[in-house]
């Protein structure tokens, strides 16, 4: 038992010392990593005219960089999205064995744009919510014509934890819970709102709904709990 503790702790210290210290991704004033690696939230030509029309809204409310290389604040944020969540880190033998060099985010690894999974997250930190605007590929299809609803639950736990990992720093899903209330035809663009509800200890609390983009109609709900974890809590799931 004890030689157990100091091999973990051992283990924490060199993965410490291999790591960029955790922090909340608020916190991270720039990309901690060692190259700019590609935004996949950046429009590209199989963004439809609405996704385009509602990208540009939330765009307009966001920081921004003036001319004279000033940061004009703004209540919005909009959040890089990259195809694997540590590609990039620099670091030793410790953090290679958690990388595996296939891996890549669910959300990001198709090569065809617009196929599934199109969108891009806008953060309020000081209202601790967020709205995701979302394009339903062709590929997501559950039902004929509609969008899968395993496709709909991937969604939410991305934004929901992305809101979550934005406000704590690094945590994992530990329950989701959703109510379809009308299908969503492929090829829709909807935004995911999702809110901090509660923090008590290391439990974030989160709701989640999907609608339109005018918000007249409502195609899904849910709720998400998301508890912190520290990095060792992924290693030694991995034994
Ligand atoms: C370099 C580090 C990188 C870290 C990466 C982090 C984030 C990712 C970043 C970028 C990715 C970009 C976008 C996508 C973002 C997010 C979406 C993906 C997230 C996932 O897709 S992730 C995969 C699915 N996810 C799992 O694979 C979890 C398996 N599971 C576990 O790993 C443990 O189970 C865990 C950690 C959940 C808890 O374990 P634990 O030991 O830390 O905590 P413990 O058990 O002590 O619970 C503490 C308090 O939570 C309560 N509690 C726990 N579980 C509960 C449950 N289910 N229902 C109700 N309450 C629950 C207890 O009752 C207690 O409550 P109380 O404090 O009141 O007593």
């Amino acid at each position: 038992m004890l030689g157990h503790i100091a091999r973990s702790l051992g283990r924490l210290q060199l993965l410490q010392s291999s790591l960029p210290s955790i922090r909340p991704v608020s916190t991270m004033a720039l990309w901690p990593f060692s190259s700019q690696p590609r935004d996949f939230s950046q429009p590209n030509s199989t963004w439809s005219p609405e996704m385009c029309k509602v990208y540009d809204h939330y765009n307009t409310l966001c920081d921004t960089d003036t001319e004279n290389k000033e940061r004009k604040r703004a209540p919005w944020r909009k959040l890089p999205s990259y195809n694997r969540s540590i590609k990039y880190a620099t670091g030793g033998i410790h953090l290679s064995k958690m990388i595996k060099a296939q891996a890549r985010l669910f959300t990001r690894n198709i090569k065809e744009q617009g196929a599934t999974f199109e969108y891009v997250v806008f953060v309020n930190k000081e209202e601790k919510r967020c709205v995701c605007v979302f394009q339903a590929g062709h590929l997501l299809e559950g039902a004929p014509g509609y969008v899968h609803g395993g496709a709909i639950a991937t969604m939410i736990d991305t934004v929901t934890g992305t809101l979550a990992g934005f406000l704590s720093g690094p945590i994992m899903t530990a329950n989701l819970n959703i109510n379809y209330r009308n299908p969503m035809p492929l090829g829709s663009v909807v935004l995911i709102h999702s809110a901090l509800d509660q923090i008590e200890r290391k439990k974030q609390f989160i709701t989640c709904k999907v609608t339109s983009t005018d918000e007249s109609k409502l195609y899904t709900e849910a709720t998400a709990l998301f508890v912190s974890i520290s990095v060792d809590h992924l290693f030694g799931s991995q034994n």
